[in-house]
């Protein structure tokens, strides 16, 4: 069984503001198998929240080769990749993504039945990650770190394949993402979830089973300075 969940080879995309053209990969290949984590690190501009949107069908390439759950991107039609984003694919942006007039509860069964699931462990899944007393409050009622946790509860409640995640503990104080990553990795572990985590936590980085940079439109193995 082929159970690489993403294959990019030479991925170009740039985007155009009138005459304007800014080149943003060029060139980047990649490959992510399922039950592997990969951080990507890269500095800020260099195209890593670019690449995550290609990834979940949100932003095209302009050019390039790239298969997701062994399809490729031109097989793919605007509703496959709705279905993808629904039931397979989830994506964790910076501000949370929750909808605005659903509680949290109702966010992760919703998330859930989206993709054809009871949320049945929504309260537990909250509960695990500290969250517990927000189930009936809003989006709006919550602090940054909470929203990004009750965004993460609805990534998991979907039971996704692949995670795409964008600083999933950038709003979290050190002592809530010492215990939210370990969750991340279990659910990860048990599930055999694959996922690409942009991150510029070092301890989240360092978890993973590879670390990749974004520079100059490109994805190489990164190199810790202190072994270079
Ligand atoms: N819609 C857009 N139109 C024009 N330029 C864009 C657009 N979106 C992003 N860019 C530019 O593309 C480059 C890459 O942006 P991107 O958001 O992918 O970087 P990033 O690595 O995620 O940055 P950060 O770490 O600051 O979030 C930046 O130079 C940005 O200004």
């Amino acid at each position: 069984m082929n159970d690489a969940l993403i294959q990019a080879q030479n991925l170009h995309r740039c985007y155009r503001n009138g005459r304007e053209q800014i080149s943003v990969l060029h060139g980047l290949s990649l490959e992510l198998r399922r039950g592997e984590a990969v951080a990507v690190i890269g500095p800020s501009g260099s195209g890593k929240s670019t690449l995550l949107n290609l990834l979940n069908g949100l932003l095209q390439p302009d050019s390039g080769e790239l298969c997701v759950f062994g399809r490729a991107y031109s097989e793919l039609s605007e509703r496959d990749w709705a279905e993808l984003r629904r039931t397979r694919i989830a994506t964790l942006f910076q501000d949370g993504n929750l909808i605005p007039t659903l509680t949290v509860s109702r966010n992760i069964a919703f998330r859930a039945g989206l993709a054809g699931l009871q949320a049945h462990d929504g309260e537990a899944l909250l509960d695990q990650l500290g969250i517990a007393d927000t189930a009936h409050r809003y989006p709006d009622q919550l602090s940054g770190g909470q929203r990004q946790r009750a965004a993460l509860a609805c990534a998991f409640a979907m039971q996704p394949e692949l995670m795409l995640a964008d600083e999933p503990t950038g709003s979290l104080d050190y002592a809530t993402a010492e215990r939210v990553v370990p969750l991340f990795f279990d659910a990860m572990r048990e599930r055999q979830l694959g996922a690409l985590i942009v991150t510029h936590n070092p301890e989240l980085a360092q978890r993973c089973d590879r670390i990749l940079e974004l520079r100059e439109g490109v994805l190489s193995p990164w190199v810790s300075p202190a072994s270079s």
